[in-house]
């Protein structure tokens, strides 16, 4: 087994293996379905999350998880509200590894962001996030991104920097994790916002104006909690704002297109924007933050109100200053 193992075979996690392993790194990829792993390993590609996508010759995938969890570099890639749970539950394989979490989202139980979770569930790890503009699909196909790297600790941070780019992911480096989880959690509720616009009819300028006033609501919480502003402005925040709210690859951004046309949900695709609407709605009001967009997300999402009654109240809000 290599010095990389990725801990988590969904579509994500398969395209960072192939890509690193594309750069002839010995690079594990866990499953936790050993079927499923057999296949992928026999026939070199996901079928399931990534079909077409072919495994270079060094990655290799397994069901055995004491054996991935040989390299000294983990990166997780889970959904965000089974991170705590698997990191509870493996903890004595994990820990004293360098963990670096691939989640987007806030953990409902917690309210904490994967860097805040991991450092609870596995205090002897060193921890880091990868976040940033990055369908799966572009990743696995060899298309070029730029991707943020962030840790409390600079010799981690530009360890795994270097260890970690490859030649269509060029990272940059930052020590503001919690501006970068956070970051990179709020734009998917955003994007469900953009999606419910665009499906209802609401238009390319309401579009605009959720992408920015949603920004704004972003920086809010995020500066609150102690994030540097240029974080947000940055690949995690921004920049992965700008790409989920406009694509219809996007996950969360379907799931609110499909929503504004009343069309049907498929239940086992993973859309952490729902989750996360939850738990910041309620950390918001507790924290007395202002955020409207992801508090009327949230109401549309329990099917307390409808698109248009949520067009209608963010309109009727009291005006003030930019
Ligand atoms: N897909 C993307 O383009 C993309 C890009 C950047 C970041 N991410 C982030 O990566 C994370 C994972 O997303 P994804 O796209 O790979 O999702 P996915 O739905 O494609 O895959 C999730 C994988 O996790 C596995 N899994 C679920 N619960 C598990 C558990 N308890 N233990 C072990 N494995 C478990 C599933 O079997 C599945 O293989 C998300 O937080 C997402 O926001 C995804
Ligand atoms: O498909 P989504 O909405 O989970 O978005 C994937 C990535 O986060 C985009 O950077």
């Amino acid at each position: 087994m290599g010095e990389i193992s990725v801990l988590g075979a969904g579509a994500f996690g398969t395209a960072l293996a192939i890509s690193l392993a594309a750069t002839g790194r010995d690079v594990t990829l866990w499953a936790r379905d050993a079927e499923a792993a057999q296949v992928m390993q026999a026939n070199r590609e996901n079928a399931r999350r990534l079909p077409g996508k072919a495994f270079p010759t060094s990655l290799t995938a397994t069901s055995d998880l004491t054996k991935a969890c040989e390299g000294r570099v983990l990166l997780l890639a889970v959904p965000m509200q089974q991170l705590a749970g698997f990191c509870d539950t493996n903890k004595r394989l994990i820990q004293h590894k360098t963990l670096v979490s691939c989640c987007k989202g806030v953990d409902l139980t917690s309210e904490r962001g994967p860097l805040a979770v991991l450092e609870d569930t596995v205090p002897d790890a060193d921890v880091a996030i990868l976040s940033g503009p990055s369908f799966a699909v572009d990743i696995a196909d060899g298309l070029p991104t730029a991707l943020t790297l962030a840790g409390r600790d600079q010799a981690t941070v530009d360890h795994l920097q270097t260890l970690l780019t490859t030649a269509n992911i060029r990272l940059y480096s930052s020590l503001d994790p919690l501006g970068v989880e956070f970051g990179g959690a709020l734009k998917n509720v955003i994007a469900i916002a953009c999606g419910l616009a665009i499906g209802a009819g609401l238009g390319e300028s309401a579009r605009a104006a959720l992408m920015t006033r949603g920004f704004a609501e972003m920086q809010r919480l995020a500066l609150r909690l102690g994030a540097e502003r240029d974080t947000l402005a940055g690949l995690s925040g921004f920049g992965d704002l700008v790409l989920t709210c406009t694509s219809e690859k996007s996950r969360n951004f379907s799931h609110g297109l499909k929503l504004g046309r009343g069309a049907k949900i498929d239940p086992t695709v993973t859309v952490e924007g729902v989750a996360t609407a939850k738990a910041v709605a309620h950390l918001s009001r507790s924290l007395e933050i202002d955020m409207p967009i992801t508090t009327t997300v949230t109401q549309i999402l329990n099917r307390d109100i409808s698109i248009s009654e949520a067009a209608e109240s963010l309109l009727s809000r009291p005006l003030k200053r930019e």
